[in-house]
């Protein structure tokens, strides 16, 4: 299967008090991977919510995704997403199976994206593409990139990094097939516009 599409990346300070029903909103218009980013150590609060939104991602068909760690996505049989500081990825592979979705932070380096995807990434994620309050000191990268990394590789290409709905578009016309969103997706009043969002992102990315 393809992925393309929205990613939908959680923050537990934005989303504090309206966890899963802003989280249940964005799945409502449409979700290609859910993201579970909390950088807390409370494993307890982590393992509840995670579980949590595996029961929702099932009933919405959506593909929950956890960061940084493996072994939480190991007890519930979903993918992870990891970062440069994360660990090497092919042990993780090894542990969750050739099915599972395995994601990999490039930054703005075609080189870790070819070593990622040499070790089994599922797809790669570059940026921030623009200022992020969510993660303000990520190395930053650009439109030119992605051209060469579509080019160069043959796995999904995932977008981070204050990307809006007034930004998006330039980085789906230069072959993003994820475009993955804290701010701009959860940054709302109310569940009915995060949903419109979610919408709106899928309209971007020309998904029905
Ligand atoms: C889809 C996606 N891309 C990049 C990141 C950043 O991962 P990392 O560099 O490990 O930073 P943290 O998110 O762990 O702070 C991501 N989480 N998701
Ligand atoms: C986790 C991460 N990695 C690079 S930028 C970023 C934060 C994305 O959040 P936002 O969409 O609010 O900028
Ligand atoms: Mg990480």
């Amino acid at each position: 299967m393809k992925l393309r599409g929205l990613y939908a990346v959680t923050d537990s300070q934005l989303l504090a008090g309206k966890f899963l029903a802003y989280v249940e909103a964005a799945l409502e218009g449409g979700v290609t991977l859910l993201q579970y980013r909390d950088k807390s150590s409370d494993e307890a609060r982590r393992l509840r919510e995670a579980e949590a939104l595996r029961n929702l991602c099932e009933r919405y068909k959506t593909q929950l995704i956890i960061n940084d760690d493996a072994e939480l996505a190991a007890r519930l049989g979903v993918g992870v997403h990891l970062g440069q500081t994360d660990g090497p990825l092919a042990p993780v592979r090894a542990l969750l199976g050739h099915k599972a979705i395995v994601g990999s932070t490039c930054h703005a380096s075609l080189e870790l994206a070819e070593q990622a995807v040499n070790e089994g990434a599922s797809y790669v994620a570059f940026g921030r593409f623009f200022n992020s309050s969510t993660k303000p000191g990520a190395p930053s990268a650009n439109l030119e990139l992605l051209e060469q990394a579509r080019i160069k590789l043959h796995v999904p290409i995932c977008a981070i990094g204050g990307i809006t709905l007034e930004n998006g578009a330039p980085l789906v016309a230069h072959g993003v097939d994820l475009l993955a969103v804290v701010h701009g997706l959860f940054g709302a009043d109310s569940t009915a516009e995060v949903t419109r969002r979610a919408r709106a992102f899928n309209d971007l990315l020309l998904i029905k």
